[in-house]
């Protein structure tokens, strides 16, 4: 008979907003114990995941499981970077982006299920200033977004988009000096994001094109845009049509560095991290072997909260658009009054 696989689940048990408790019995349940021995460990601290992950490539381990969020994906991956030892994911955070990407179902016993299939390939990954990330990184509101949702108490959905629609609107765009391998460009922004993934997770499509298999990211430059596109830009973003709009400049590279006048947050993957004036940013071809559904999931059945959430808030922006048309006011009085209504409005 074959040898068994041998899996360590590493759990966190502060991803997502649900307990963690039942999932050790969901994996013994499920988990095909014919073919795999496993142990399941628990993070006691931001951080352990990689510690567990670099001694599991050590031991030789086949396959560790990050059972969380894209912070856990993270921290698991980067540890297992050019080496062996396979990445799975059982998705249970807030977003999920990656498991998302890979068509790995958002259910706990389905994504057992994809384990015990055991397809593995071998994908991308992304570093920014030395940091791995295998969804997103990025620079500007995201990052800035990135750093006030981790200092916020509650998390999920409702909080995220909360901390948008309050912040998105007085965000001040910044400048950059963007350089590729054709030359040096300044683009004024409301963020930069560069892509290994197609979404940030909760089916954020940011870069609907990204392939993990190209050995290319794909750059997304958000120029600055006013209260009556921001609407139509969260559409997009939802719809996988953001590289359709107007206000999105794209482009695909392997490498670039970035500088700007003052030093700010970036995110890698969602975890915000403080940094100087210059961002290298590049992709590292086919570095992580990860545990993958061979059949693609092109649709997300499950009622999009956010995408429902900015319907309603265009309807109410286009009534207001109408409203002060009608009265024939200047830009800056349609976009303060905007700001009100916007500050105010429940969705
Ligand atoms: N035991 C622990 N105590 C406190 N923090 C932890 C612990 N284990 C991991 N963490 C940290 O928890 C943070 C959040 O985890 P994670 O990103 O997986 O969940 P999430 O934010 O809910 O999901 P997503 O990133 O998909 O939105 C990570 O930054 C990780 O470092």
């Amino acid at each position: 008979m074959d040898a068994k696989n041998n899996i360590t689940f590493i759990l966190n048990p502060k991803s997502g907003n649900h307990g963690k408790n039942d999932i050790p019995d969901m994996i013994a349940e499920t988990l095909d114990k014919t073919k795999f021995e496993y142990q399941v460990k628990f993070t006691e601290y931001a951080g352990h995941a990689s510690e567990i992950a670099r001694q599991c490539v050590d031991e030789n381990i086949d396959v560790v499981v990050a059972v969380g969020g894209d912070g856990t994906v993270n921290e698991v991956a980067r540890s297992l970077v050019h080496s062996r030892t396979a990445l799975g994911i059982i998705p249970c955070g807030s977003g999920n982006g990656l498991a998302r990407h890979l068509s790995i179902p958002i259910d706990i016993k389905k994504s057992i299920d994809i384990i015990n299939r055991y397809n593995i390939e071998t994908f991308d990954y992304g570093v920014i200033n030395e940091l791995p990330f295998f969804c997103t990184c990025g620079m500007g509101f995201d990052a800035f977004i990135s750093q006030k949702f981790a200092s916020s108490k509650k998390r999920g959905p409702i909080t995220y988009i909360e901390n948008v629609l309050k912040e998105g609107l007085d965000y001040q765009p910044e400048t950059y000096e963007l350089e590729d391998e054709t030359g040096t460009k300044k683009h004024k922004a409301f963020l930069i994001a560069c892509a290994n993934a197609s979404q940030y997770g909760n089916n954020a499509y940011i870069a609907p094109k990204a392939t993990m298999t190209d050995g290319l990211m794909d750059v997304i430059i958000m120029e600055p845009f006013n209260a009556f596109d921001a609407p139509q830009i969260s559409i997009d973003i939802f719809s996988k049509t953001l590289d359709k709009n107007s206000k999105i400049k794209t482009f695909k590279a392997k490498r670039i560095h970035i500088h700007r006048n003052t030093p700010g947050p970036i995110h890698y993957d969602g975890e915000p991290i403080m940094t100087g004036t210059d961002i290298d940013v590049h992709i590292e071809e086919r570095g992580i072997r990860i545990i993958t559904n061979p059949e693609v999931i092109e649709t997300d059945s499950r009622p999009n909260f956010f995408l429902n959430a900015f319907a309603e808030l265009y309807y109410n922006i286009n009534n207001v658009r109408k409203d002060i048309e009608k009265q024939g006011r200047r830009i800056q009085t349609i976009n303060k009054a905007l700001l009100k209504k916007l500050k105010n409005n429940k969705t």
